[in-house]
């Protein structure tokens, strides 16, 4: 066993260097480098050109690779982080997943694939002998390299200037600039050195295996699962989980040696195994990135006028019914285009439309193909049914996958994606049930119908899905759903707090979009009729997550030209490995150029002015901004002797606060005193370590927020929680429709005609009432605060809730706007509802609130009408104390 113990720690080492580097480069810049491994190969390519094809002796070869070639790259990667700094991480993983495909399609651009290569040990491998078993010198050298560099990595961390500012950089880069260290010299020693390990563990690699770009770049790989086993953070647990998964997965390998069979194939796929199940069922990691260093950028796709659009689909409609006409020998390509449409389809509804990342959707299109495979072959279903029944198949499998979307958004799916991806392959791909006995392949036969077997036959048949999937796909965008992901993607606490459960929408998004992949799947290996597990590589996920994220053009274009980029244009141009590495480049290249610019892609200005000047049909609103009254029963909000804590700290210490429909009730404190705290506990947002939280005396501390909303408990946020990409209009609409969404899947997909009546009445209400109609076309962004302040406010008043929770809401109102703000709170609670007010200008509490609570240091000092508290000695004390600490610092 020792022998195989040794060999697992060598490979552990390996991994747990790449993975220490890959985690300090996170904890410094935020931003994972999915493409970590990528630099691996390139380390162990250049050493394979220095020391193999030049006769470089292996030490300079190595101190090139590692010393030269390393800190390099990491300043290029420190170049470009930099402009991927603060922007949502889905940017963030297209941009590494971008630089990915330019390193592997440039790899194999000069080095084909497939040729082999291979590079001799160069560390010494004389054996000594360690417990009477014969040991190779050059893994005790392995073993211990990483040992120091973890070791090194850690106290540089720990103990050095440089090393604490590396741990702070990712939290305040302004703080840090204060203290006299330049954040971006700290980023940029930290790229270098995580640059190192990976080059450093691509030139140890090399002579341990065949030089394959793929395999290096996934075989690094497995130091994400590493880094997972350190929660991403921790060096030295990182550092342990790499020779943890090195060992464990040798012994695999030796007590499961037939690589055919299930147990066989775990050795491979356990990195990817552990991952998976670490992002799915492990308790909450703590992303080392706060929240606050993530800005939300907001832009708005441009929207061709209703003609044009009209116009586009006809033309394209057209042009697609004559391709066979045109076609010639290529028509199976364009069958091919249509049905990986149909996969960019779906891909657009998680990428495009909600915001999240999938890294796994050739894994969807396995399962369609496999499942069509065998129903067909051994049940002879009927074709329609079958691939009807094969995208069904899919939709556990996306509801699988939605797990680590709900627990982990952002980055973590997209690991959980990946890891599942490769664990599909590492694990299943060998086995008959999926690509038939010895993985040889299977039949995807089509329909048997005269007419429709033949190329041009088949062509259409799969032009009537992807138009099918089309239209669903505009319905779904357009109908509840798509504007539930649409405001989710720009802020899911404001959606859950107005009532719309987000788990749902995240799960249906999932099951939807790997049922459609599946159903493209199918309908992609119909074309070629005989599918074999070598087709469904995981990494060309990357590829089409990628493409589908930057293609031009709104719903159907950006499907067809992504597509048109993966299949049309290799097939026209050539399907040569060096085009196809070329492609994978370009795909690459232009990637990153959109993760940099961050913005929707988009026709060039000068057409969409010209588009523009077309006019829109007018459509005449027949809302009225009816006398719209509260329907929700009279509500009651008690909190009793509430205890918050965060870590340490307790922020509310003993608060009891009763708000009742009808009245406005106030609470008031200095800076930090608790009460935005406060609010959390009541909306669910926070759990209370004790005391109780009850709505109309039932206790509701075990509800979310959007069951608490649903109950009647509505509330604005301090930093207001709006949905930035859509109008004034939507956002304020969005406070009743996500009342209405609820937790029921199919409200969520359904929105009856009188529903959609009364949300467009309540909005128009509700924005009359706030006096910003002539703001409701704008795109939230756009706003300036105070406006933004009142749209919150009307998205509130809209949810019709029977008691409003008001975080600040007058911060950022001027005097007469502040005015006009306590008219509106005055109506409402004359029309029944209840409000508890957070507010600093005690003339607005003084005019409106019937009982005042006053809280300091978390902890209640006083409560009672606002003449009796703001007459109190105690709660001058507590705020002229603020002002004189206020003085004092200044
Ligand atoms: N997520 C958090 N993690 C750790 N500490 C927190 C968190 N949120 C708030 N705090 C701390 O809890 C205390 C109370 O904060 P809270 O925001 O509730 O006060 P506040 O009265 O609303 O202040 P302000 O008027 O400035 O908004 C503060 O010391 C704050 O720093």
């Amino acid at each position: 066993m020792l022998p195989f113990v040794l060999a697992g720690l060598t490979t552990g080492s390996v991994f747990a260097l790449a993975a220490t580097g890959l985690v300090l480069t996170y904890k410094t810049s935020g931003i994972f480098n999915v493409a970590h491994g990528a630099l691996a190969s390139v380390g162990a390519f250049l050493f394979y050109f220095l020391n193999v094809q030049q006769h470089i002796p292996w030490p300079v070869a190595a101190a090139i690779c590692v010393f030269v070639a390393g800190p390099g790259v990491g300043l290029v990667l420190e170049g470009l982080t930099r402009r991927l700094q603060a922007r949502p991480l889905t940017v963030t993983v297209l941009g590494t997943v971008g630089l990915l495909l330019v390193v592997q399609g440039g790899i194999d651009l000069v080095y084909t694939p497939g040729v082999q290569r291979s590079v001799p040990q160069y560390l010494p491998t004389a054996a000594v002998d360690i417990f009477g078993t014969p040991v190779a010198v050059y893994r005790l050298i392995i073993i211990g390299l990483a040992l120091a560099v973890a070791i090194a990595l850690t106290l540089l961390l720990r103990y050095t200037q440089t090393g604490l500012a590396m741990s702070a950089v990712v939290d305040d880069p302004v703080l840090l600039e204060l203290t006299g260290t330049d954040p971006v010299r700290v980023r940029r020693i930290a790229w270098m050195i995580g640059s190192c390990t990976a080059t450093l563990s691509g030139v140890l690699l090399v002579p341990l295996l065949q030089l394959d770009s793929t395999a290096l770049t996934l075989l690094i790989v497995t130091a994400f699962g590493a880094a997972a086993l350190g929660a991403f953070t921790n060096l030295p647990l990182v550092y342990a989980g790499g020779l943890v998964l090195g060992v464990a997965q040798a012994l695999l390998q030796k007590y499961f040696v037939d690589t055919t069979s299930l147990l066989g194939g775990l050795s491979a796929a356990l990195p990817f195994l552990l991952l998976f199940l670490l992002l799915v069922a492990a308790p909450r990691l703590r992303s080392p990135i706060s929240g606050a260093a993530v800005r939300r950028t907001a832009t708005t796709a441009w929207r061709p006028p209703p003609m044009v659009r009209g116009a586009g689909a006809v033309a394209l409609l057209t042009v697609l019914a004559a391709v066979p006409l045109f076609a010639g020998f290529q028509l199976n390509a364009w069958t091919r285009f249509l049905a990986y449409g149909i996969v960019f389809l779906s891909l657009g509804l998680l990428v495009r439309l909600s915001g999240q990342v999938s890294l796994a959707h050739v894994s969807f299109m396995v399962i369609g193909v496999v499942v069509f495979g065998h129903v067909t072959a051994e049940g002879h279903w009927p074709w329609l049914i079958a691939v009807l029944v094969a995208g069904l198949a899919a939709a556990p499998v996306g509801a699988l996958l939605a797990i680590p979307a709900i627990r982990f958004p952002g980055l973590y799916l997209a690991l959980a994606t990946l890891g599942f991806g490769l664990l599909l392959q590492a694990m299943f791909y060998n086995q008959s049930y999926l690509f038939g006995a010895l993985g040889l392949g299977l039949t995807i036969p089509r329909p048997e119908t005269a007419g429709l077997t033949g190329d041009t036959g088949y062509y259409y048949v799969v032009l009537a899905f992807a138009v099918a999937v089309a239209l669903l796909v505009l319905a779904l965008e357009n109908g509840r759903l798509g504007r539930l992901l649409r405001a989710m993607a720009d802020s899911p606490t404001g959606l859950s707090a107005n009532g719309a459960s987000i788990n749902v929408s995240k799960v249906l998004v999932f099951c939807l979009s790997a049922s459609l992949a599946a159903i493209g799947g199918v309908l992609d290996g119909a074309t070629t009729g005989y599918v074999g597990p070598d087709g469904y590589q995981p990494i060309t996920s990357l590829q089409l997550f990628a493409l589908a994220a930057i293609a031009i053009g709104r719903l159907p274009w950006y499907a067809a030209v992504a597509a048109a980029g993966q299949v049309l244009v290799p097939a026209y141009v050539s399907n040569e490995v060096v085009v196809t590495s070329a492609l994978t480049v370009a795909f690459g290249v232009a990637t990153v150029v959109a993760a940099i610019q961050s913005r929707p892609a988009t026709i060039p200005g000068a057409v969409r002015r010209i588009l523009d000047r077309i006019p829109a049909p007018r459509r005449r609103r027949t809302t009225t901004v009816a006398a719209v009254r509260h329907q929700t029963d009279a509500i009651r909000l008690n909190v009793d002797n509430a205890v918050v804590r965060y870590g340490g700290l307790v922020a509310v210490d003993g608060v009891t606060v009763e708000a009742r429909a009808g009245t406005v009730t106030g609470l008031i404190g200095p800076n930090g005193a608790g009460k935005t705290t406060v609010f959390n506990a009541c909306s669910g947002l926070v759990r209370p370590a004790s005391g109780t939280v009850t709505l109309n005396g039932e206790p509701i501390g075990r509800l979310g927020p959007a069951a608490r909303a649903r109950r009647g408990l509505g509330r604005t946020f301090q930093r207001m929680e709006l949905f930035e990409t859509l109008t004034v209009r939507e956002n304020v609409a969005m406070g009743r429709e996500a009342r209405y969404a609820g937790w029921n899947p199919c409200t969520h997909l359904i929105s009856p005609r009188g529903q959609r009546r009364e949300i467009d009445t309540r909005a128009e209400w509700a924005i009359s009432l706030c006096g910003i109609e002539e703001l409701a076309v704008a795109p939230v962004w756009t706003l300036s605060t105070g406006q933004r302040r009142l749209v919150e406010l009307a998205r509130c008043l809209a949810g019709d809730f029977g008691l409003l929770l008001l975080d600040e809401p007058s911060s950022g109102l001027d005097h007469e706007e502040t005015a006009r703000f306590g008219d509106i709170l005055a109506t409402i609670a004359e029309d029944g509802a209840g409000i508890l007010l957070v507010e600093h200008d005690l003339t607005l509490i003084t005019r409106l609130c019937s009982q005042v609570y006053v809280l300091d240091f978390g902890k209640p000092i006083i409560d009672g009408t606002p003449q009796e508290v703001l007459g109190s000695a105690v709660v001058r004390q507590a705020y002229l104390g603020q002002k004189e600490i206020t003085e004092t610092r200044r």
